[in-house]
């Protein structure tokens, strides 16, 4: 088994680019994206870390419900993507259950990492799973999810790369089931522990008093957690925050906005303030860099047909 990361007083010993984001800040802010082109404008706005949600992805890749229907290699592939349209950032991607048993989540993490991944989030639900914010989640047994965790480890090897455990059996199970596995996914091997959905202060401080080590907190809009800043997680003990929702339901928003534009009007002349305009737009997408790639090739002669 690889070593175990520990938190030593503020800093946080550890070998990866998410140990070292998490030593420089205290508590990472990572915007949830769901594509190559939401991975760019975070990039653009100056995140230094971003986590590729899985409800994120099956929207916007399937148009569907983060209902267990996204499969490991849709999830590759658009990792790939993502890292090639935002090589600067720090990708953490949402595994979901790993795709099967051990061996299959050791497959996938070899594909993250060759796909330019920094790290995963695993969980225990049953496949099927559900957002961890909808009802009639179940979890298997711990022990089960132990195993994939010490196989997860293994993969990673000497990569660069973080590994988190996450619990899903706060909401069948009660907090503190919750909280006894998270620990047993540290010992497997996990980087950092994710108890999904506390439902208030109370027990978000509860999780940081039973787990040890680095702590992962999720802000979903709407879900079961109140709202916190990165501050006011790293003063209760949490290093990385996902935000995993917000980009996908402001995309939502504005698309909605301007299909009822164009549905009522037909134009959208008196709408132009919805919109970026299309130089913006082309700033936002480096459009510069390749008319700069363009002209390198227009000019180059192979130096024999040189005159
Ligand atoms: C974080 C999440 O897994 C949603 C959730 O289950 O809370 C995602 O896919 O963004
Ligand atoms: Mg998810």
């Amino acid at each position: 088994m690889g070593s175990l990361p520990e938190t030593n007083g503020n800093a946080v010993v550890g070998r990866t680019t998410v140990h070292r984001l998490i030593t420089e800040e205290g508590s990472v802010l990572m915007p949830g994206i769901q594509d190559a082109f939401s991975a760019a404008i975070c990039a653009k706005t100056g995140f230094k870390a971003c986590f590729v949600s899985g409800f994120g992805v099956s929207a916007a890749l399937l148009g569907l419900p983060d209902f267990g229907l996204l499969t490991t290699a849709e999830v590759v592939g658009v990792v790939r993507r993502i890292t090639a349209a935002a090589p600067s950032l720090c990708v953490v991607v949402d595994g979901d259950t790993g795709g099967g048993g051990p061996l299959n989540v050791q497959r996938f993490i070899k594909d993250l990492i060759a796909a330019g991944a920094k790290g995963v989030f695993l969980e225990d639900q049953v496949w099927p799973k559900k957002c961890g914010h909808m009802r009639g989640k179940s979890v298997v047994p711990a022990e089960e999810h132990a195993l994939k965790i010490a196989a997860a480890r293994e993969a990673i090897g000497d990569s660069d790369f973080f590994l988190v455990a996450r619990t899903d059996a706060r909401a069948p199970h009660g907090l503190q089931e919750a909280i006894r596995r998270a620990n047993l996914y540290r010992e497997s091997g996990a980087d950092a522990t994710f108890v999904e959905a506390p439902a208030n202060i109370d027990e978000l401080n509860e999780v940081v008093k039973g787990t040890k080590g680095l702590r992962i907190a999720n802000m979903i809009e709407g879900g079961k957690t109140p709202l916190h800043t990165p501050a006011e997680f790293k003063e209760m003990g949490f290093h990385l925050i996902a935000h995993s929702l917000s980009t996908i339901y402001a995309t939502t928003k504005a698309l909605v906005g301007i299909m009822k534009v164009l549905k009522d009007k037909g134009t959208t002349r008196d709408d132009l303030d919805k919109m970026v305009t299309f130089s913006e737009f082309n700033d936002m997408i480096s459009l510069e860099s390749w008319y700069k790639m363009e002209s390198k090739f227009k000019n180059f002669t192979p130096k024999s047909l040189e005159s």
